[in-house]
């Protein structure tokens, strides 16, 4: 399935991601459990994703899209294939490195925001920039970030005082004030409404063409589908147009 309504980045899919910058997911395959509960989660995947593209993962559950985006966030290792992340395989790098790599080169969305409880929406971002070991300066400035997804106007407010698209938002935020590569998105309006959901998914497609990040979103929701530039399908461990 293959839907198209926003152009993608100009240098996407210009050349391969080793040149241009981007996600390369080569040959992936990924077996969890053991003896006979053994599960392919990922059979033989491929996947480029250019610097700027917005690439939408669909299917049923149980179909890999979660191992798709552990193996592409650097959190479980694949039994075979790489992973490239503008040209460097992250696949087979030590923990240590793989965790530098997280912190510095990929960001993440989850369903919720996942935001720390005690910190403003502002020290969301400056902490992803500490934990990085990165100044404003090696990313983007976090006020004009926060400014950008539209909560600047509640940089002084904690989670618990935002409603679920305002938490997203600064989620979204706080991914991307590292500049990462690759931004991988998890179900970002499984607890939001139609509305709230569009203006989520149009903001993510905006931010991906802006920051030039590499993005992957798995998602039930095929009423946002038309904000990305890719839809690709997921059954049974293999991912398909
Ligand atoms: N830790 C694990 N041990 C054994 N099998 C697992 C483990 N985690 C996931 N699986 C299996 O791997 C397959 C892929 O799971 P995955 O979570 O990637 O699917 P999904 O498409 O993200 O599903 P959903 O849409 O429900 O989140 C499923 O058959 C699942 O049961």
């Amino acid at each position: 399935m293959t839907t198209r309504s926003t152009s993608p980045h100009p240098d996407s899919r210009r050349a391969g991601a080793q040149e241009r910058g981007g996600l390369l997911v080569e040959g992936v395959t990924l077996s969890l459990g053991d003896g006979d509960a053994t599960v392919t989660a990922l059979d033989d995947v491929d996947l480029d994703v250019a610097s700027g593209e917005f690439v939408a993962i669909v299917g049923p559950s149980g179909s890999g899209k979660s191992s798709l985006l552990a193996v592409a966030g650097a959190l479980t290792t694949p039994d075979t294939g790489r992973v490239l992340l503008d040209g460097v395989d992250i696949s087979r790098a030590s923990s240590r490195e793989k965790a530098r790599h997280r912190r510095e080169r990929i960001g993440f969305v989850f369903q919720s925001g996942n935001l720390i409880p005690a910190l403003t929406a502002l020290d969301q971002l400056r902490f992803a920039l500490d934990v990085a070991g990165k100044r404003a300066g090696d990313g983007h400035d976090p006020r004009e970030l926060l400014d950008r997804v539209g909560m600047g106007h509640r940089a002084g407010h904690r989670p618990h005082q935002l409603s679920g698209g305002e938490r997203q938002r600064v989620g979204i935020a706080r991914a991307l004030v590292t500049r990462p590569a690759v931004l991988l998105v998890d179900e970002p309006t499984a607890a939001l409404d139609r509305a709230r959901s569009d203006d989520i998914v149009k903001l993510l497609a905006h931010e991906t063409h802006e920051s030039a990040v590499a993005t992957i979103m798995v998602t039930h929701d095929h009423d946002v589908l038309g904000h990305c530039d890719r839809v690709l399908s997921m059954v049974d461990g293999r991912l398909s147009e």
